[in-house]
């Protein structure tokens, strides 16, 4: 089986008597837009810079593609932004580019190209300094994409952004996905990371306490799967000849959660039905966030 992009195994790291990561063992699959979520403190900062290479783990190790981080081959596919994004605010993105594509052996054509995935290149001539900060952000990505590197990690790239940035910042994590990395994004917001993330893994107190796909994290907090239609009388007759029993409540019907929902699509559109929600619903996922990390989400 091939090597997941990032994993780590028993990743420790303790500042002086403090633990601030303990024992994690995060699995990130190919192509995957894994959300590392937790309230502030929790330890997702300290891994992501493990994860970089830029800080050293107290005991356990870091793997890209199977290769401990700190081998040059690894370093060189994996890049990111951690902090707030770092570049010349007096030189343009062009300028900051070009900088970037000499350190790491980029021709200049190939780097500016990142301009264009950012939706950047309108301002590639304008000093940094007087970007926005959903700008400056999408510029700390495009220096990180210079080299075409298989793995991106972000470090709460949403941070500070109005609502127009945050929507950006979605599409642009999802045209990253598209364009085949494998992305993780550090965040404290679950109500934006569930309109992204594919997969999750949710940090408390240093430790990872809960990693899975989304649809599974989502599933835990379901007690059933609501469906809404026009035709909520044929529907309920043909979930009934598959041996499915719905509750009407109201225009809704109730389906157990334990059922599996593209089964019950393809029930649906075979018997000619449409639909305007078909979900997981119950005890909300702010409230499951919340039981597992002690944080309002
Ligand atoms: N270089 C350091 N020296 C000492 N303590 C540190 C250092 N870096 C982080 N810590 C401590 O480790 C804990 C976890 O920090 P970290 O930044 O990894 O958490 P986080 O989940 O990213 O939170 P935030 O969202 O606030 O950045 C914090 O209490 C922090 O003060």
């Amino acid at each position: 089986m091939d090597a997941p992009p990032l994993a780590t195994q028993g990743l420790t790291k303790i500042y002086g008597r403090r633990r601030t990561v303990h024992n994690v063992n995060l699995h990130v699959p190919q192509g995957a837009l894994y959300a590392l979520l937790g309230p502030n403190g929790a330890g997702k900062t300290t891994t992501l810079r493990c994860l970089l290479g830029l800080t050293r783990p107290t005991s356990g190790t870091c793997l890209v593609l199977g290769q401990d981080v700190r081998r040059p081959e690894a370093r060189r596919q994996v890049a990111g932004m951690i902090d707030a994004p770092a570049f010349y605010p007096n030189l343009t993105p062009a300028e900051n580019l070009r900088v970037v594509a000499e350190l790491r052996g980029v021709p200049f054509r190939q780097a500016l190209d990142t301009l264009g995935t950012v939706d950047l290149r309108g301002a590639a001539h304008r000093p940094a300094r007087t970007f926005s900060l959903g700008m400056k952000q999408r510029l700390g990505i495009a220096l990180a994409l210079v080299g075409d590197p298989a793995i991106l990690i972000l470090d709460e790239p949403q941070n500070g952004l109005d609502p127009q940035g945050m929507l950006d910042m979605r599409t642009l994590l999802k045209d990253l996905q598209r364009r085949g990395h494998t992305v993780v994004v550090s965040s404290h917001l679950l109500g934006e990371v569930q309109q992204f993330a594919d997969h999750v893994g949710i940090m408390r107190q240093s430790e990872l306490v809960l990693q899975d796909t989304f649809q599974a994290f989502a599933g835990r907090a379901a007690t059933h799967l609501e469906l809404e239609t026009p035709d909520g009388v044929t529907a309920r007759q043909v979930l009934d000849r598959a041996g499915i029993s719905a509750q009407v409540q109201g225009d809704r019907l109730l389906l157990p959660s334990t059922q599996d929902q593209a089964g019950v699509a393809r029930l649906l559109l075979d018997a000619g039905l449409t639909w305007t929600r078909l979900a997981p619903s119950g005890t909300s996922l702010d409230r499951l966030y919340f039981d597992l990390t002690g944080d309002a989400a």
